[in-house]
């Protein structure tokens, strides 16, 4: 059979306990994507909330280093999948959240959905692992257990525009490789 589209793990996680993404129903577009490991999302009030009031109090000035630790408080984090996918030159993998997470944890998909190139696959920086970027609104931290459901993936053909052959770039990573 030729290969089209699938996942694998990646060469950091193997061994270690790590299931490939499966769909859970018949008709499921999505494949369930777990952490690798047990992770906390902190929750971005935790650490953020009395720095966000001083900001506030403060009429909106804040020394950079002050800033930069307000800013680091309340960033996403970047849940590892030891995982990644290969697909079709014409094929996208979106990570999208599942429903019950903002419900249920509080965690949601900051960036709305995730887009995983199909060039990504196995990049010199992190040979391709997905990763799941998660905010916590909740009041408290969440853990998330390893081999937990945090994300689906779901593989998809994008179009491109007439002439178009495609950026000069290599992609050699993910989240801001190819620049501001
Ligand atoms: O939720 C995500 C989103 C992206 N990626 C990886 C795969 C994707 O191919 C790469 C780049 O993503 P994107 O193009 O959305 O981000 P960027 O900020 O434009 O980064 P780059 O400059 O590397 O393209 O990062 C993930 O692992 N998870
Ligand atoms: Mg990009």
């Amino acid at each position: 059979m030729t290969k089209k589209r699938g996942f694998e793990i990646v060469k950091k996680y193997e061994g270690k306990g790590i299931n490939l993404p499966v769909r859970q129903t018949k008709n499921a577009a999505g494949y369930d994507i777990e952490s690798a490991e047990d992770f906390v999302v902190p929750s971005i009030w935790k650490f953020g909330f009395f720095n966000v009031l001083k900001f506030i109090l403060n009429k909106g000035k804040m020394d950079n280093d002050k800033l930069a630790e307000v800013q680091k408080s309340i960033k996403p984090v970047l849940v590892p999948t030891g995982v990644k996918a290969y697909m079709q030159e014409d094929e996208v993998l979106i990570l999208a959240n599942r429903s019950s997470n903002p419900l249920k944890r509080g965690l949601a998909i900051p960036n709305g959905i995730g887009v995983i190139d199909a060039d990504y696959y196995n990049n010199e920086s992190n040979e391709g692992e997905l990763f799941v970027q998660l905010i916590n609104f909740f009041p408290i931290d969440y853990k998330v257990k390893k081999g937990e459901r945090l994300a689906q993936g779901i593989f998809i053909n994008y179009l491109t525009t007439d002439e178009d052959e495609g950026g000069l770039k290599k992609r050699n990573g993910g989240f801001g490789s190819s620049g501001i």
